[in-house]
């Protein structure tokens, strides 16, 4: 449910153009993350989902155009206003050998620090709070390289929330979790934005669950923004063909109303299917 509340940019992409190495990934790309809002970036691999995340986080800096924070250039801020703003988890992160789950998800409170101040109670509880959340607790003191993939993505996403921004960033938070995990996140992600007033970008590749939990959809293809809206309006059988070249019915959820695709398979490989399914 997309709160009645007016809604500002918290963060605003304007015309953006962005390369690497001289080749254009992403080209006129306006954009905007409402507050309070769970927005989902969606597109096929290569379309410029994490560069798109980069560029608006200050990891990247644009060829042209502007990224603006609450209305001013990002990129005038110091490092530390930033970070007390804006909380990035990035895709594939990784954690030195041996660094343990408490101490990982204690690098979330290093923008908080000062030379004069050191480990507060504060500190300590942005944490226990944030292994909670993300369910990361009964493995604290064990070292995150001896953990499963999903239980490690869940520590990357429990140093983010113990940053506790207002804003956050997150490229694939699902990878390696179960469809249970999965639905728990979106889940929390969506009460921190309509509960907490948080502001959410999130990049999925689970088109359902996108559609099932965020306000806003955004549909990017070859680095242009194709489609941004509700996910009533966006998420069309017409849309998912332009964008991901995906034959697929839409329908609407029973319990919520919101869309959901199932891939149209083409006779032949249903057909295939079929029999493979029959004992000869
Ligand atoms: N560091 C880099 N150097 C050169 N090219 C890059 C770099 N990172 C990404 N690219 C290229 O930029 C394009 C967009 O990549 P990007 O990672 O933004 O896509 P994406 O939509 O996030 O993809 P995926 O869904 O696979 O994660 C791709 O063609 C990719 O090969």
């Amino acid at each position: 449910m997309i709160p009645s509340h007016p809604v500002h940019a918290r963060l605003q992409g304007v015309d953006l153009a962005v390369g690497y190495t001289g080749r254009r990934v992403l080209d006129g790309v306006d954009f905007r993350v409402e507050e309070g809002r769970l927005t989902a970036l969606l597109g096929p691999n290569g379309s410029g989902k994490s560069t798109l995340l980069k560029t608006l986080a200050r990891t990247l800096s644009p060829d042209r155009g502007r990224v603006l924070l609450d209305g001013h250039d990002i990129h005038r801020y110091r490092t530390r206003d930033v970070a007390h703003r804006l909380g990035i988890l990035p895709q594939s992160p990784g954690a030195p050998e041996g660094l343990k789950v408490r101490e990982l998800v204690g690098m979330g409170r290093f923008p908080h620090q000062r030379l004069w101040r050191q480990w507060s109670k504060e500190d300590e509880r942005a944490v226990d709070e944030a292994m909670t959340v993300a369910r990361v607790a009964d493995f604290a003191e064990r070292p995150v390289d001896a953990l499963s993939g999903g239980q490690r993505q869940r520590c990357w996403i429990a140093m983010v929330l113990a940053q506790k921004t207002d804003l956050i960033l997150l490229d694939e938070p699902t990878t390696f979790l179960d469809l249970k995990v999965q639905v728990d996140l979106l889940e929390m992600l969506a009460r921190l934005a309509h509960e907490r007033g948080r502001t959410l970008l999130v990049v999925l590749h689970d088109l359902n669950l996108a559609a099932a939990y965020a306000d806003v959809l955004v549909m990017m293809r070859e680095g242009r923004i194709e489609h941004s809206g509700a996910p009533e309006t966006v998420f069309t059988a017409a849309n998912l063909k332009q964008v991901f070249d995906l034959d697929a019915d839409v329908m609407q959820a029973p319990n919520t109303g919101r869309p959901v695709c199932v891939p149209a398979m083409s006779r032949a490989s249903s057909l295939g299917i079929a029999r493979q399914g029959v004992p000869a």
